[in-house]
Order: structure tokens, then C-alpha cells, then sequence
């Protein structure tokens, strides 16, 4: 169990497992630790921290993966998985390719609902504030897929919704060497 503390990263928490595994056992070979985060929230009634209680608030579970082979760079991953979003309207499905089969009209709008799973990795540096970059790329994916505030922004498809995420958080966080995407795209009646 471990207490969410700016101080305290999972990702240096996976780091120190491999370490572990590396430096007591000379017949391993490779380790993989996995490490994800539960979600609890202290509850707050009125503004007052409750003593003993709390709330699982699932909106994008965070994890990370430490991987080393001996003699090899151990290499740190970072995610984001089951995290849920909507845009109700300013979406469509249009300008895909059309042949003799294509039955599937064009939509201009419509709800655009999906489960986003990402993670990156960081090359073999371990120095950086891991907190800090989790916060941002999570803030990029909102950003990108929701458009600003007042006045939103069209997605033509989902496809392309994700490709604008991925340029954005590749744009704005320099400290990560690989980014991967991937929509779980539900339809209407799965929202
Ligand atoms: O954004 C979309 N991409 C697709 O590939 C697809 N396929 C589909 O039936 N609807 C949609 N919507």
C-alpha cells in the first residue's frame, strides 16, 4: 500500500524492485515490475477531511512498468488506463475511403463516447519528476480531445481524434521517447 506523496513515485517504487531482483539473485535473468495506482479519495463532508473514509474515483488508473535485462538499460513505462470520455456532440465519421461495399453513411453528428488506454516510455532516464509529466500528459489528453472549454472542437472521426492527441502530448512533453494511443470506441448504445 502505498500513500500518494509527491515525493513517493511508482514509477521509482518499480525502479527498486528490479534493482532488488538484479542485485540479490545472480541467476535472474530479467525482471518486469508492474505497478498501478488505486484510485482513493478521502471523503470530505462541507469541507472537512473525513477520519477514516474514502471514494474510489476510477477517471484514468495510473501505472508504470520497470524492465531490466542483466547487462541491459533498465527501461521505465508510464499509463494511463480505463479512463472514460464523452464528447456529446461536435463529432462525426466522415471523408473515410468508399468502394461497392461500404454501407456505413457519413455522420456529422453524433456521440462520441471510448475508453482510452496510453503509455509511454521514458528511454532509460530515471531522473525525472515522474509525478509532474503523469499530470501533464493526462492534462494534453483532455485538452486535445475535448477542444476549449467554451466552445469545444470538431472530430471528424475518432482515428483522427486520437492522432491530434498524440501530437499534442509528443508537442508538449519533451521528456518521452515513445507514445501510444489506443480508443476503445463504443457506440451509442454502449455510452
Ligand atoms: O470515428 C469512427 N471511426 C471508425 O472507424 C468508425 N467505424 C464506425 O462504424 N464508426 C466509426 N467512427
Amino acid at each position: 500500500c502505498m500513500h500518494r506523496n509527491d515525493n513517493l513515485y511508482l514509477e521509482q517504487f518499480a525502479i527498486d524492485i528490479c534493482n532488488h531482483f538484479m542485485t540479490t539473485f545472480c541467476q535472474v535473468a530479467y525482471v518486469k515490475a508492474y505497478v498501478q495506482e488505486v484510485p482513493w479519495q478521502r471523503l470530505h463532508e462541507d469541507g472537512v477531511p473525513h477520519i477514516h473514509s474514502f471514494i474510489c474515483v476510477p477517471d484514468g488508473i495510473r501505472f508504470c512498468e520497470a524492465e531490466q535485462c542483466r547487462n541491459g538499460p533498465l527501461m521505465v513505462f508510464a499509463g494511463i488506463k480505463d479512463l472514460k470520455l464523452m464528447k456529446t456532440t461536435q463529432s462525426g465519421f466522415e471523408g473515410f475511403y468508399k468502394n461497392e461495399h461500404t454501407t456505413l453513411p457519413e455522420r456529422h453528428d453524433r456521440i462520441l463516447c471510448g475508453e482510452l488506454f496510453c503509455k509511454w516510455s521514458y528511454g532509460e532516464c530515471k531522473d525525472f519528476d515522474f509525478n509532474c509529466i503523469w499530470k501533464k500528459i493526462r492534462e494534453c489528453i483532455l485538452e486535445a480531445f475535448a477542444g476549449p472549454p467554451d466552445c469545444g472542437e470538431y472530430s471528424p472521426s475518432y482515428q483522427k481524434t486520437v492522432n491530434c492527441i498524440q501530437m499534442f502530448v509528443l508537442s508538449r512533453v519533451s521528456q518521452v521517447s515513445s507514445f501510444l494511443l489506443m480508443m476503445f470506441y463504443f457506440s451509442n448504445s454502449e455510452c
